[in-house]
């Protein structure tokens, strides 16, 4: 009986011998499907198999999570210490950083936690070194920062995104536009909005096939490719996570090779031992955190700048305001005046759902 990772192994060799083809869509498309799904077994944790974040994962605090995955040395223990002032032993030797380090930054009056995480190397998602746990607690965090040596900085990061992928989280990227509806009956609906040019009915079928699923209507409503058919199979195993590359040690290259660096979309060169471009880092971090500063304003007062209430973007109505300040405010809501870019009105009237935008001034009327 092969192990999971042998089976894994087996299917990959097997799609790379095969041609993609009208004739081997059908196969192919099913090999896809068939490896979607051991290497969710791979990723569910059975009794002590450690898939999960287990001894790695540390209290949350904050409004936001960072976490920090790179090779050994890159320089991630260095970074943290320079963000947070919280130390982090780093040091000339691969893996000083055993254990995640948690640290904090006060950004825009937001508390970000900034989790300094141990070392990968190739081959983490399938079990080596503990690379597993690591990319665990990655998986559970709001934006990763990917940190690359610049002296090597392209390979590493094709290597390190593979690891992030075989593990379910999707970065910089949105959950693809499918709607699935499995169904007791009626076979396998098919339509779509947009013209598809990865993706044919046969290899739809053969997924399905592989899934077990014989009654469905699947919307497709993007040029979707198989894999993000799996994806929405998968969906309880995915992440979409967004990625800042941090491209550290820029002190030892040229002007000319730094040039080349601006190029890499979402990537910020820094250097963590000089504190070189941080605050552009920060900045980074803070655009794809997308989070939400709302002051309150007492009723016939100023509103308070001095302290946000800050909200994540999928977590921003007027109810996660009020849960935010108090878990008793709600009860006594009757409505809330907001100014803003939320509103088309200045002032404007609203209720318990109405979504707040970044730096909204909000005023709680209580019953
Ligand atoms: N030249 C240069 N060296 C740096 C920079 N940042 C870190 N280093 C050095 O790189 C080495 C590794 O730094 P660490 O911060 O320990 O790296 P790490 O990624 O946390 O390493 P592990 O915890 O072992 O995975 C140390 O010798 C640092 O002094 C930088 O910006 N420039
Ligand atoms: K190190
Ligand atoms: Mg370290």
């Amino acid at each position: 009986m092969s192990t999971t990772i042998e089976k894994i192994k087996e299917i990959e060799s097997e799609m790379a011998r095969t041609q993609k083809n009208k004739a081997t869509a059908f196969h192919l498309g099913q090999l896809k499907a068939k490896l979607a799904k051991l290497k969710r077994e791979l990723l569910t944790p059975t009794g002590g198999g450690g898939g999960g974040g287990a001894g790695f994962d540390v209290a949350r605090t904050g409004v936001a999570s960072v976490g920090f995955i790179g090779f050994p040395s890159v320089g991630k223990s260095t970074l943290m210490s320079r963000l947070t002032g919280q130390h982090s032993e780093a040091a000339a030797y691969e893996f000083t950083t055993l254990t995640t380090v948690p640290g904090q930054v006060l950004y825009n009056g937001a508390k970000i936690q900034i989790l300094d995480l141990p070392g990968i190397i190739e081959g983490a998602k399938d079990g080596k070194g503990r690379g597993r746990q690591v990319i665990a607690v990655a998986k559970t965090c709001h934006l990763i920062f990917i940190v690359l040596d610049v002296n090597k900085p392209l390979v590493d990061k094709k290597v390190i995104e593979n690891e992030l992928e075989g593990f379910g989280i999707r970065i910089n990227k949105q959950p693809p536009n499918i709607i699935f509806k499995k169904k007791d009956k009626g076979g396998i609906a098919i339509t779509s909005t947009v013209p598809l040019t990865h993706i044919d009915n046969d290899e739809i079928k053969a997924v399905m096939n592989e899934y077990r699923i014989s009654s469905a209507d699947i919307s497709i409503r993007c040029d979707a490719t198989v894999d993000d058919l799996i994806d929405v199979l998968e969906a309880r195993s995915r992440s979409y996570i967004p990625v800042v590359y941090a491209l550290n040690k820029i002190d030892a290259i040229s002007i000319e090779e730094l040039d080349l660096l601006y190029r890499i979309p979402n990537a910020v060169p820094i250097s963590s031992e000089h504190g070189w471009n941080i605050d552009e880092l920060l900045e980074s971090m803070w655009e794809k955190l997308n989070l939400r500063r709302v002051y309150t304003k007492p009723k016939g007062k100023a509103p308070d700048y001095t302290a946000p209430v800050v909200l994540r973007a999928n977590a921003c109505t007027i109810e996660d305001f009020c849960n935010a300040i108090h878990r008793t405010i709600k009860d006594q809501f009757k409505q809330a005046i907001v100014y803003g870019r939320s509103v088309k009105h200045q002032p404007q009237r609203v209720g318990l759902t109405h979504e707040l935008a970044d730096e909204d001034i909000v005023t709680i009327i209580k019953r």
